[in-house]
């Protein structure tokens, strides 16, 4: 006889099923995934709190959670990929979330596995998720991980992460720095908030000054502890920002640039804001309407236009440039944990050639004497301080000012590199 689930999946575990599946299979940004998912029909607020912490908390560790069921599985691979991503999610859930107890993760995930006709899995998903739930304290002991494993592919069980980003941070940062970097991205990022353009923002920053749970504050912005979470989502003029991206754009002294500054990359225009902040004139481009969009909303005075900072002619003559370059993200995965599981070594070798691309046309475009900032939100030597390097190598004009990262000690769970140059 056949096993049919006649039994729906709870709402949460739904959402985050048809999330992660378009993640990682159909390859959305898993943000906008999620949205797409929760859109499906009316869900109560603290489901879409579970699903966003599956979700997220799945994509940090999935590594970790993939080798586990390497261990009890005999080949997981043989399980259809929706399986497996409901094995995974579950096994998630029985290991890190204390407030879920395991029957339950066992019981959708048994549930579900009886959705495809005549798989017979539920025998299995019983099984492997109940000695999962029986492991305790193993599932956090370290020496789990090392069984049969080099050093990389212990630290690539353990951070879960891909073997070749974990050689690549070891050969390029060494021991120490790789590790900080390995460990950050394992937990979500400090929450950064603007308030450019906020008619109370005075008051606001004199209230949130005093406060003991405040990171930092600079300019327009502050920082509050990872996992801060708000009633209600912060609307404009309020503005989600990361705090790290806003120090690696103050490193290079924004203040001190000339005006008209032309943001070449700008996206939703979260480094516009710091420009205007600073006083200056800034126009803005990028070649996604969306993004180019969100910013006329949100900062409605900017001129703006769509363009690839690859071959535009810009309206006008900047005196500064500002790319915030298209990147492989590496600096960012405790923000986007997705991106490691989606990133090839192809993606960045083809990014660079874009970055260097931008680099030349920008060169072309400023005016003599003129400044070009680079920012990037990566940890990878050949988008960051090697990409500088190979254009000063051909370009005779252009001097090097000054060159920034974000410290690997840094509380705010983010890694940026920056750069500024004059063209004489
Ligand atoms: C790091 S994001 C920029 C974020 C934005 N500056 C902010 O602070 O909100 C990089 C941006 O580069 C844009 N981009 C991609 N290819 C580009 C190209 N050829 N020319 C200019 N921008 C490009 C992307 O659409 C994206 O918005």
């Amino acid at each position: 006889m056949k096993a049919h689930s006649t039994k729906p999946l709870p709402p949460a575990r739904r959402v985050a099923l048809e999330a992660l599946y378009r993640c990682l299979f159909s390859k959305q940004d898993i943000q906008a995934a999620l949205d797409v998912a929760l859109s499906s029909g009316k869900i109560d607020p603290r489901d879409v709190g579970l699903a966003t912490e599956l979700c997220y908390g799945y994509l940090r560790l999935k590594g970790r959670i993939e080798y586990i069921l390497t261990r009890f599985l005999q080949d997981p691979g043989k399980l259809p990929p929706k399986m497996r991503l409901a094995m995974g999610v579950a096994a998630y859930e029985i290991i890190f979330l204390d407030k879920v107890p395991a029957y339950a993760s066992v019981d959708w995930a048994v549930e579900f596995s009886k959705s495809k006709p005549g798989s017979r899995l539920s025998g299995l998903f019983n099984a492997v998720l109940r000695r999962i739930a029986d492991m305790g304290d193993e599932a956090f002991d370290k020496d789990f991980y090392r069984k049969d494993a080099s050093l990389p592919e212990f630290l690539s069980r353990w951070y879960a992460c891909p073997q070749w980003l974990v050689d690549m941070w070891w050969r390029a940062y060494g021991e120490e720095r790789a590790l900080a970097y390995l460990e950050a991205q394992l937990s979500p990022p400090a929450v950064g908030i603007n308030l450019y353009g906020h008619p109370e923002a005075e008051e606001i920053f004199t209230e949130l000054a005093g406060a003991p749970e405040i990171i930092d504050i600079e300019g327009m912005s502050f920082a509050l502890p990872a996992g801060t979470s708000f009633e209600d989502e912060p609307e404009p003029p309020l503005a989600r920002q990361s705090f790290a991206a806003r120090e690696a754009i103050e490193a290079l002294n924004p203040s001190l640039w000339e005006s008209p500054v032309w943001d070449a990359c700008a996206g939703r225009g979260g480094k516009t804001r710091i420009l205007l902040e600073n006083g200056l004139k800034v126009f803005a481009s990028d070649p996604h309407k969306g993004r180019l969009s969100a910013l006329r909303r949100e900062l409605p005075g900017v001129e703006t236009f769509e363009a690839n900072a690859a071959t535009a002619i810009p309206p006008h003559q900047p005196s500064t440039i500002l790319l915030d370059l298209p990147c492989s993200g590496l600096g960012v995965l405790s923000r986007r944990p997705d991106t490691k599981w989606k990133r090839t070594t192809k993606d960045l070798d083809d990014l660079m050639k874009l970055q260097s691309e931008i680099l030349d046309n920008a060169a072309h475009r400023v005016k003599r004497g003129g400044k070009i900032a680079i920012i990037t939100c990566t940890l990878n030597p050949d988008e960051n301080d090697h990409l500088i390097k190979a254009f000063l190598g051909h370009h005779e004009r252009a001097e090097l000012n000054k060159e920034w990262t974000t410290p690997p000690d840094s509380p705010l769970g983010e890694f940026f590199y920056s750069a500024l140059l004059t063209i004489n």
